[in-house]
């Protein structure tokens, strides 16, 4: 565009080009002057500021640059916008990328590298780009860098970052819901779809205690506000503790079913240093699950000098890192994260990881009951309580003067489809498992305690 006046000129087509004509001839014959008599190195200098004068163009426009990640977390502005514009493709995206998991219900459809996608929003035109550029890892090779670029009128800007921005964030959000499939990451597998089927309904478990854990789970979710009023971080800590096949990871993810949370499960055994546990603990999204199973396994705290050593050598993880991490850095820069340790020896843990405020719900996973069996054997064979089978009475007894885990009874149950079959079978193997142990029932009641200190500074704050 030429910046000149030309409000005074004639305006016909002709008297135009006479002008410009003109003004072309003037500014040629300054340039041959300036030549002659300027010296080279103010000349180049005057030529610079003329040229951004006359000719950069005055962009009206703004860009917003929405890299995939900060730093090792995940940009949830970005998340937002890859859901967010699932819906507003249109017919002039000419290269799309498809994708589809196998438990999702639909097929996820994005814009390829360099498409764009026009959006508008309180009469505000806003173009979104799709960028991928190569970056340099200072490992081997190159990583792909993904961003967007969302492009407006400068003068818009307020009103995009104030409203636009936290509008897409919002809308994101509404269309996870109604297609939520819940996520089961690890560090190694990357993330694949949590399709375990696994509910309240479907545990085999008191129902009081089910009662209480839903109720305690309820009362997590619902508490944000009280969360910021007594400056806790908004997360809660489960331990899991029982013998093996009494339905630990089963719990897990009817916890995840239920709140439809994603799940990661890390495997500390794997894990390399503290810096990796720290990559892969901020990698993991808001509503989340965070699972360590085996804690007693998984990082030997036997040894408290060499924890020291560890520590400041800071090469391998070690429980007490691993506490401190979860009690700062990552619940801080999250919201609504709940973490779940299991166990199979509750003796064996680190009392560290049951200092009081640590793990706020201790959950003892029993060996099956009477009312496990029921709702084992109306999952596994529809049989209900109001109309039960001949065996059930001799099994329910049998069952509560036996050590035998939920999983065990779910095996024999899965024999045969016929009722007869299987609890007659289930009836033999229950009197083999007595005769061959002869022990007593696990003597320790079927239980939750909650810890819960942020119970009493609620009663305070009441
Ligand atoms: N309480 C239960 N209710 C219903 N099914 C159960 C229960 N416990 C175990 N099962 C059945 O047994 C299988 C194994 O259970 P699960 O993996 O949940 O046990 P776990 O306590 O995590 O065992 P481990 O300590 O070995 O990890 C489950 O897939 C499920 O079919
Ligand atoms: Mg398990």
């Amino acid at each position: 565009m030429f910046p000149l006046n030309f409000k005074d000129m004639p305006t016909t087509a002709s008297s135009l080009f006479s002008a410009y004509a003109s003004i072309a001839a003037f500014l040629m014959l300054v340039r041959s002057i300036a030549d002659q008599l300027i010296p080279h190195e103010l000349r180049s200098y005057l030529y610079s500021i003329l040229h951004h004068f006359f000719y950069t163009p005055r962009s009206s426009d703004m860009t917003l640059i929405i890299d995939e990640k900060c730093g090792y977390m995940s940009n949830q502005v970005y998340e937002a916008a890859e859901v967010y514009l699932q819906t507003k493709i249109s017919e002039s995206n000419e290269r799309l990328r498809v994708s589809k998991t196998p438990g999702q219900k639909t097929l996820s459809i994005n814009i390829d590298r360099d498409q764009e996608i026009i959006d508008f929003f309180d009469g505000i035109r806003l173009k979104w780009c799709y960028v991928c550029a190569e970056e340099k890892n200072n490992g081997s090779g190159n990583d792909e860098k993904h961003q967007f670029e969302l492009t407006f009128l400068k003068k818009h800007r307020a009103k995009v970052i104030d409203s636009y921005l936290p509008y897409l964030l919002a809308r994101a959000n509404a269309i996870r819901e109604e297609e939520k499939v819940l996520k089961l990451d690890s560090q190694h597998s990357g993330s694949i779809d949590l399709e375990h089927p696994s509910t309240f309904d479907t545990l085999a478990m008191d129902p009081e205690l089910k009662r209480m854990i839903i109720e305690d789970l309820d009362r997590f979710v619902r508490r944000k506000e009280f969360y910021k009023k007594v400056g806790k971080a908004w997360k809660r800590g489960y331990l899991l503790y029982g013998p093996p096949g009494t339905g630990k990871s089963s719990l897990i993810a009817a916890m995840a079913n239920y709140l439809k949370f994603d799940v990661y499960d890390l495997e500390l055994t794997s894990v390399y240093d503290n810096s990796e546990l720290r990559r892969i603990m901020l990698s993991t999204s808001n509503r989340s699950i965070l699972v360590i199973e085996d804690i007693d396994c998984s990082v030997d705290i036997q040894n408290r000098e060499s924890e020291e050593e560890n520590e400041q050598s800071n090469t391998r993880i070690t429980l007490s890192g691993l506490l401190n991490f979860i009690d700062g850095l990552w619940s801080s820069c999250g919201d609504e994260r709940i973490i779940v340790f299991t166990t199979n020896n509750k003796d064996k843990i680190d009392p560290a990881l049951l200092r009081p405020g640590r793990m706020d719900v201790h959950i003892h996973m029993s060996y099956c009951t009477a009312r496990g069996f029921r709702v084992l054997a109306s999952n596994y064979l529809g049989i209900h309580e109001s109309n039960p089978h001949r065996l059930c009475g001799e099994i329910e007894e049998l069952i509560e003067s036996t050590e035998v885990s939920p999983a065990e009874v779910a095996e024999e149950l899965m024999k045969s489809d016929d009722a007869d079959v299987a609890l007659e079978g289930l009836v033999n193997f229950l009197e083999r498992k007595k005769s061959e142990s002869g022990k007593m029932k696990d003597e320790e009641a079927n239980g939750i305690e909650i810890e819960d200190t942020n119970e009493d500074a609620e009663k305070k704050q009441a």
